[in-house]
C-alpha cells in the first residue's frame, strides 16, 4: 500500500516512518504532494486530525495518515491542548516552552502534571476513515533537559523512564509516547492486512 504521511512536522516524519516500517508500506509524504493544508479549526485533536486526513486522501487518491497532537496540563485548564502548535502566539519550539515555563511558574508537585495526546486518522478516499489515540502521563519540569526529540519534549518527564521525551532515542520515546502508543495501535489493528470496515469506522 502506498500512503501519505499528512503531516508538516518533520519530527512526526521522522517517528511516522520508524514506527510504521514493519508494515512494509510505501510512505510517501507532502514533500512529494505540495498541497495547501487546511486551517486546523477543531475543537478536538481528533476533528483536527479528521480534517487533514480526509484533505490529502481526497487531493491525492490515496490513503492519507494525519496526526494531530498536543500537552494537555488540566491544572491550565487543559492549555495548551489544541492550541499546542501556536501556544501564546510563539513561533519557535524553544519560545513556546519558555512561554509554558511562565504559565506553570505558580504550579508545583502534582499541579505540574500532564499528558501528551496523539490522535492518528487514516483516511481512504473512498471517504473512510479510522482513528488511532495515545496518550501518556507525566510532569512539566522547571527547566528544559535533553537535546531531542521536539515541541515540549525537553519539559515532558516520564516518571516510568526518569528522563524527559528529548533525553531518550527515537525507539525509547516510541516506547513511552503518545504517538508510539497510537502506532502500536494502529499496528495491531493492520496485524492480519486491513481491519473490517464495519469494526473500524468511526460513528
Ligand atoms: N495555526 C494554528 N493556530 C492555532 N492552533 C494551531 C495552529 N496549527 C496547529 N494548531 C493546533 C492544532 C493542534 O491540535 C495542535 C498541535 O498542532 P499539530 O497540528 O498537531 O502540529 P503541527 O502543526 O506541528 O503538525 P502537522 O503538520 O501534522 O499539522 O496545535
Ligand atoms: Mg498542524
Amino acid at each position: 500500500m502506498r500512503l501519505v504521511l499528512a503531516t508538516s512536522n518533520p519530527g512526526k516524519v521522522r517517528e511516522l516512518k520508524k514506527g510504521l516500517a514493519p508494515l512494509g508500506w510505501t510512505l510517501l509524504s507532502l514533500a512529494d504532494f505540495p498541497l495547501r493544508m487546511p486551517k486546523e479549526e477543531g475543537a478536538t485533536f481528533l476533528e483536527n486530525a479528521l480534517l487533514k486526513a480526509a484533505y490529502v486522501a481526497k487531493a491525492t487518491g490515496l490513503p492519507a495518515l494525519a496526526d494531530d497532537s498536543g500537552l494537555v496540563v488540566p491544572a491550565l485548564g487543559g492549555e495548551p491542548g489544541v492550541y499546542s502548535a501556536r501556544y501564546g502566539g510563539r513561533e519557535t519550539d524553544k519560545e513556546r516552552n519558555v512561554y509554558l515555563l511562565e504559565r506553570m511558574r505558580h504550579l508545583k508537585g502534582e499541579e505540574r502534571k500532564a499528558r501528551f495526546v496523539a490522535v492518528l486518522v487514516l483516511a481512504y478516499p473512498d471517504g473512510h476513515v479510522e482513528a488511532y489515540e495515545g496518550q501518556v502521563e507525566g510532569y512539566i519540569l522547571e527547566a528544559p533537559r535533553g537535546e531531542g526529540g521536539f515541541g515540549y519534549d525537553p519539559l515532558f518527564y516520564v516518571p516510568e523512564a526518569g528522563k524527559t521525551f528529548a533525553e531518550m532515542t527515537l525507539e525509547e520515546k516510541a516506547r513511552y509516547s503518545h504517538r508510539g502508543q497510537a502506532i502500536k495501535a494502529l499496528l495491531k489493528a493492520y496485524e492480519q492486512g486491513p481491519p473490517p470496515r464495519e469494526i473500524s469506522q468511526l460513528e
